[in-house]
This record gives C-alpha cells, structure tokens and sequence, in this order.
C-alpha cells in the first residue's frame, strides 16, 4: 500500500512519523547549521563535479514537487572529492519552496529561511543500482543549494520554461541539454554532515553537502514554481508550494565545514 504523504496539514512533516518511523531516527535531515559551530576539516577534500549536459533525461511533476531525471548508466555526470569516497553518479535534481519568499529552503542558516533549495542527489556506484543504494549509509550524496531572492538566474530560466508543460502530479515531458553545473555558485565551500531524505521514505543514506554561497532567484521566478500543482489532473487545486520540511534534531551530530 502506498503511503499518501504531502505538506498539508493532514499529511503533512509532523505526521509522517505514523507511517515512516524513520522519521525520529538519530540522523534526520534537514537540519539548522550554526557556522560557529560547524568545524574546519583540513582533511575535507575539495567536490569534484562533472556533469554532462546530454545526460539530462525529463522532468517531472511527482506530485511533491518537481525533478529533472538524468540517464545515469555510465560514468558522465557524477560527484567525487569532498566528505565522500568513490564516486557518485547524479541521477536527478529538484526543489523545494514556500508560499512566500520568507520560507521555503529545508536547511536553515542560524535559523533563517531561504525563499528556495536546490537539491541534486547522486548515488554510491559501489552500489549497483539507485535502487541498492537508496537505502544504504554511504548511499547517496546530496547538493544542496540555497536560493536567495535577487536578480533574476538566467540559469533557472531554462527549467521554469518547462513547468507550464508538467502543471500537474503526474505531468512529465522530455528535457534535454541541460548540464546542471550551470546552476551551482562560484565557490564550492561546503558544510556536510550524514543524514537522511528529507521526504518519505527519509532513508538515512545521505551525505549532506550544503553550499554556502548562494544563488539568485528573481520574485518573478519564484512565482513560477509556486505556479505548479500538488494534484493531479480533475482533482481540486492545490498550489504547489511549503514543500519542505523543517529542521530536525542535531543528535549529537557533527557538522563539518570545508573553509575556515
Ligand atoms: N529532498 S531529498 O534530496 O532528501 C530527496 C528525497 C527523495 C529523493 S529521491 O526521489 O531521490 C529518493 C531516494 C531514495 C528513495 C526514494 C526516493 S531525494
Ligand atoms: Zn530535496
């Protein structure tokens, strides 16, 4: 039986717990990152990233938000360097953002919001599969990028053209050309800590690596993801927006950074 999930306030964060026990797991993500408190790792080795633009697949709205599927059956865009060892290959790239531009990003900074979070998620090839590895420690890597309100990313622009074709759950449409690098900021500084999914299943698989540099997102921009629907074609509307969940628990959780 499918698990119904969402951001409501009946299926929402504070009630997955009834069917994803997970959810009070000792490594829970997100998290809020207190830089003071994050320490320098010397030994933290600078990310590697390499992606290939024509391995971009198709983008789809899975009815929690949207994400942007990469073909990911050889080595051509993956993640190595940084907290992780081996190598990572991307499998898809998604957000997620709030009803204002007060809150949206699941990470928080001393306990700040962003308006939107960029989340790219590559699997451990000592894994055979996605599949294996989703579910595995040392599973999975996650990017996260913070979006701040700004000037308007040329860089998005590309991916929010694509949205009026995926409106609804359900809705998917081919996406080509796209090397995700495009979206990332100039440095790579990064604070990374082990944790989970932030969505069911919230698996604790993932190695966080959260920039600290952010990029720009325009309040035009903004409203074009707040423009997608959480339902499904026939069904009543319900905008597609407050798809993030809030911070958990540290648990004695290390933060570490990569820059003084
Ligand atoms: N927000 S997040 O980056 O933590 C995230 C949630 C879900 C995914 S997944 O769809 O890749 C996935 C991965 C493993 C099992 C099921 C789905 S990635
Ligand atoms: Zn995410």
């Amino acid at each position: 039986m499918s698990h119904a999930w969402g951001y409501g306030p009946s299926d929402g964060p504070d009630t997955w717990a009834e069917s994803f026990p997970l959810a009070n797991g000792p490594r829970q993500s997100p998290i809020n990152i207190v830089p003071k408190e994050a320490q320098f790792d010397p030994s933290l080795k600078p990310l590697k990233i390499k992606y290939d633009a024509r391995d971009a697949k198709g983008i789809l709205n899975n009815g929690h938000s949207f994400q942007v599927d990469f073909v990911d059956d050889t080595d051509s865009s993956t993640l190595t360097g940084g907290p992780i060892s081996g190598t990572y290959r991307l499998k898809q790239f998604h957000f997620h953002w709030g009803a204002s531009d007060d809150r949206g990003s699941e990470h928080t900074i001393n306990g700040i919001k962003f308006p939107c979070e960029l989340h790219l998620v590559h699997w451990n090839t000592k894994y055979a599969s996605f599949g294996e590895a989703a579910d595995k420690p040392d599973g999975l890597a996650v990017v996260g990028v913070f979006l701040k309100i700004g000037a308007a990313n040329p860089k998005l622009q590309k991916v929010l053209d694509a949205l009026d074709a995926i409106k609804t759950k359900g809705k998917q449409n081919t996406f080509s050309s796209f090397d995700p690098k495009t979206l990332l900021p100039g440095s790579l500084d990064y604070w990374t800590y082990d944790g989970s999914l932030t969505t069911p299943p919230l698996l604790e698989s993932v190695t966080w690596i959260v920039l600290k540099e952010l990029i720009s997102v325009s309040p035009a921009q903004m409203v074009k993801f707040r423009s997608l629907l959480f339902t499904g074609d026939g069904e009543p509307v319900c905008n597609m927006v407050d798809n993030y969940r809030p911070p958990q628990l540290l648990k004695g959780r290390q933060v570490r950074a990569s820059f003084k």
